[in-house]
């Protein structure tokens, strides 16, 4: 979260510097951008340097890289080459674009040994051919390129393209991020920063070759409605979206997150250690208390101050299903007084509406929101076809309170409503008690919905906090390509 709100600040600033321009200009390749990144600049701004090569060797850091020498590509990241250098004592080298006419002629000045590692850092990323020009320059020489780092990944095609030659890119900033926190920051309107995507994901650089040689064909486009898709930043601010829903677009948005960990453990102490931990990388935090052998309400009062310190909503899977006046009482009080610590809960919509009704008596006035159970993910679910429809009409009528539904897939076209998805996990398929699994990709990009809510998929994973990471980004990789197939 710290990192992020770094980056997000070196994002605006390198906006105040005009490194970031909007408008029409030409890239290497000769391709016209909507889109600019000119770090050029950074060097008449010495803080800006110095933040920026922080970040860098931070992230060589986190990502425990060992190398034996640095190279920049010339000429922008060679700067930031030589502070990160100077300022760590690593070796540097200096790959020159054209050779000396005279003396010892070579490409690369400093020591190279047979067999030793560089690492490169790159400012800004579009196919990746100059970071693999510099590579080859440095194999010539002897040495192994394994990794590189880059600044600004504009997210045309440079990772899988290094990737295919055996570089690991580690970009710092995304092109999305970069029009998310614009966006957010309202120095650039909605329309810009979709145009800038859609020319993103229509313009990748990369064509995979067959072992034949030939390019792969490019995947077909799947059937997506034509009616443009609003990104979950531009229906956070609906007029008529409930805050709570509002709330939680704008949280998916900036962390880009649409993963919501379903954290089915029976102790307190499990359960809060599995919300610090995976606080960062997820949007929302879903409960079944009653399952809980050691409830207590300090636990509640610690799980709340997590869900602010890591700024993702909770989200108590109770299923209220009883008459309205029941349900009042179930989410008030007993022992664990729901309405208290929860912003959100669902309920099944078989009583009729007097289960919302009952609910927010309760919920409203303390700003909670509800989700109705449309579909389920269970073999044989009853809740299909016209009843789905009926908890469509009975989330319409009650829209002051129910912010959204659990369902398999979208089942309406109003942004307002928040669609979520149980029963996900990285390969199709199910357990022995009935459960369903589809992928974050089937669920998010194919069936339309918005969140997916995972389980034992992170749970039962030996790295639980790299487990939830690979799945909130299949969950937000499948919402940006949904996003800019929609048509805009
Ligand atoms: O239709 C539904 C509604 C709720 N759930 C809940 O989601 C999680 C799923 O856990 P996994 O381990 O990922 O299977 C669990 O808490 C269910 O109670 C659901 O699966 N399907």
């Amino acid at each position: 979260m710290e990192n992020n709100l770094c980056i997000d600040s070196l994002i605006l600033k390198l906006h105040d510097v005009n490194a970031v321009k909007f408008g029409e200009y030409k890239l290497k390749s000769g391709m016209l951008t909507p889109i600019y990144i000119d770090l050029r600049v950074l060097v008449s701004y010495p803080a800006l340097m110095n933040q920026v090569s922080n970040l860098i060797y931070q992230r060589v850091q986190e990502e425990g890289l060992q190398f034996d020498s640095v190279c920049g590509v010339p000429y922008t990241a060679l700067p930031l080459a030589t502070i990160i250098c100077s300022r760590h004592e690593l070796p540097m080298l200096i790959r020159r674009k054209e050779a000396k006419d005279y003396g010892t002629k070579r490409l690369v000045e400093g020591i190279c040994r047979e067999g030793d590692t560089c690492l490169i850092i790159e400012d800004t990323v579009t196919s990746g051919t100059s970071i693999l020009e510099t590579a080859e320059v440095l194999y010539k020489e002897g040495l192994k390129v394994t990794d590189a780092i880059v600044l600004m990944d504009r997210e045309q095609g440079g990772v899988d393209m290094l990737a295919s030659q055996g570089i690991k890119l580690h970009p710092i900033i995304s092109m999305f991020k970069l029009l998310n926190v614009l966006l957010a920051a309202e120095r650039i309107d909605a329309q810009t920063a979709q145009s800038v995507r859609k020319f993103i994901l229509d313009n990748n650089t990369f064509r995979p070759k067959e072992e034949n040689g030939n390019e792969v064909p490019a995947t077909k486009k799947p059937c997506v409605e034509q009616n443009p898709e609003l990104s979950y930043a531009d229906r956070a601010k609906l007029p008529n979206i409930h805050p709570l829903a509002s709330k939680l677009l704008n949280i998916m948005e900036e962390k880009q997150s649409n993963l919501c960990v379903s954290a089915d453990v029976t102790s307190s102490e499990e359960l809060l250690q599995l919300a610090d931990s995976l606080g960062p990388k997820i949007c929302m935090l879903k409960t079944h208390i009653d399952i809980l052998k050691d409830y207590t309400v300090a636990f509640s009062q610690k799980l709340q101050a997590l869900a602010e310190k890591h700024n993702f909503l909770i989200f108590e899977d109770r299923k209220f299903a009883d008459i309205g006046n029941t349900v009042k009482h179930q989410y008030e009080g007993g022992m664990y007084q729901i309405s208290s610590w929860s912003h959100i809960v669902n309920a099944h919509a078989v009583p009729g509406p007097g289960v919302v009704k009952g609910l927010s008596t309760v919920g409203k006035a303390l700003g909670r929101g509800c989700l109705l159970i449309a579909q389920m993910s269970s073999q044989g679910s009853l809740a299909t076809g016209e009843y789905t429809k009926a908890v469509l009409k009975m989330a319409e009528e009650q829209s002051d309170f129910v912010i959204g539904f659990i369902c398999g897939s979208k089942i309406t076209k109003r942004p307002e409503f928040i669609h979520m998805t149980p029963g996900v996990q990285m390969q199709a398929g199910g357990d022995v008690l009935g459960q369903q699994y589809s992928t974050p990709e089937e669920v998010i990009h194919n069936k339309g919905s918005d969140v997916i809510i995972v389980g034992r998929g992170v749970l039962e994973a030996p790295d639980r906090l790299k487990a939830a990471e690979s799945y909130r980004k299949s969950g937000w990789d499948a919402y940006v390509k949904r996003l800019g197939q929609s048509g805009q």
